[in-house]
């Protein structure tokens, strides 16, 4: 086989792969405070953490730790306090390294469901002639074949669930934020969600940080568990979660005592953090 080339160019694919997706150095964050009597509240820091490609994090800890302030500065709606985030080697922006899934879907309920996919494709810069199959296999990929006509008003919370991550996925990026997404929604969609969401991730292989409050949701859907402490949020535990990606049934998986034993450690921790 030739050899490659030693220059920068022939490098780089290399080196980007090994690059961590996510850095996270020393950082720390302050709301408010600059104007005259609010009172500022440190939410988080210092956090330090290393994110590499193909990783799904779940962040978990008690209310109001700082598991939003550290999703938003990664996903650059906020500039940390001190300290430097990194993604992919750059500042974060919003809407450029990252696609995003908020708790509720905010999608445009007057358009079709594959128009909201659609537009998420023309921002991303696929040509016209290529959005309806992409967004139909996009569509197909979340479990919702057959909806693109359909109204977003006219479908259920747990389908516009589904429609933001087609959305999300839509934008081509590498990396995925979701905060809280399943949170409003019953125990049966939440679960089929988190089903077919491991599914996707194995799939794809998307780097993701997760949001919840649920010590289940980590251990299900994460290959590593992040738990912070209680404001201002700083790393109390980080455990690699190394359950089967592929091969294992949800209820089997479920049943691994690895899952019971991964689950008491992360529900122990999460509740000493809120002491
Ligand atoms: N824009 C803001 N201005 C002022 N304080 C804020 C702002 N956003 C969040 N905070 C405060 O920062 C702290 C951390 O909030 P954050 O939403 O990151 O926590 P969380 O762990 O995601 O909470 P929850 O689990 O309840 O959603 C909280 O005390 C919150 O009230």
């Amino acid at each position: 086989m030739p050899s490659l080339p030693d220059t920068d160019a022939a490098r780089a694919p290399q080196q980007r792969e090994s690059a961590a997706v996510v850095s996270v150095r020393e950082v720390e964050h302050t709301y408010g405070g600059k104007g005259r009597g609010a009172t500022p509240v440190t939410a988080l820091g210092p956090v330090s953490l290393e994110i590499p490609a193909g990783e799904f994090l779940v962040l978990v800890g008690p209310s109001g730790c700082g598991k939003s302030t550290l999703l938003r500065l990664i996903a650059g709606f906020e500039r940390a306090s001190s300290g430097e985030v990194e993604v992919f080697g750059e500042r974060p922006e919003p809407g450029n390294q990252a696609g995003i899934v908020f708790q509720q879907p905010r999608l445009f309920p007057w358009r079709t469901v594959g128009d909201n996919v659609g537009l998420a494709l023309k921002y991303a810069g696929v040509p016209r002639a290529e959005r309806a199959e992409r967004t139909a296999g996009l569509l197909e990929r979340v479990g919702l074949a057959d909806t693109a006509d359909r109204r977003v008003w006219q479908i259920s919370g747990g389908q516009q669930q589904r429609v933001a991550i087609a959305r999300a996925l839509a934008g081509g990026k590498r990396l995925l934020l979701l905060d809280e997404p399943f949170a409003a929604l019953d125990a049966l969609t939440r679960e089929r969600l988190q089903e077919d969401l491991r599914t996707v991730s194995a799939e794809t292989g998307t780097t993701s940080v997760f949001v919840t409050h649920s010590v289940d949701e980590a251990v299900f859907l994460g290959t590593r568990t992040v738990v912070l402490s209680a404001r201002p949020g700083q790393v109390a535990l980080d455990l690699p979660i190394g359950l089967p990606r592929s091969g294992t049934g949800p209820d089997e998986l479920r049943g691994l005592p690895e899952y019971a034993a991964l689950r008491a450690e992360i529900g122990t921790a999460v509740r000493d953090a809120a002491r």
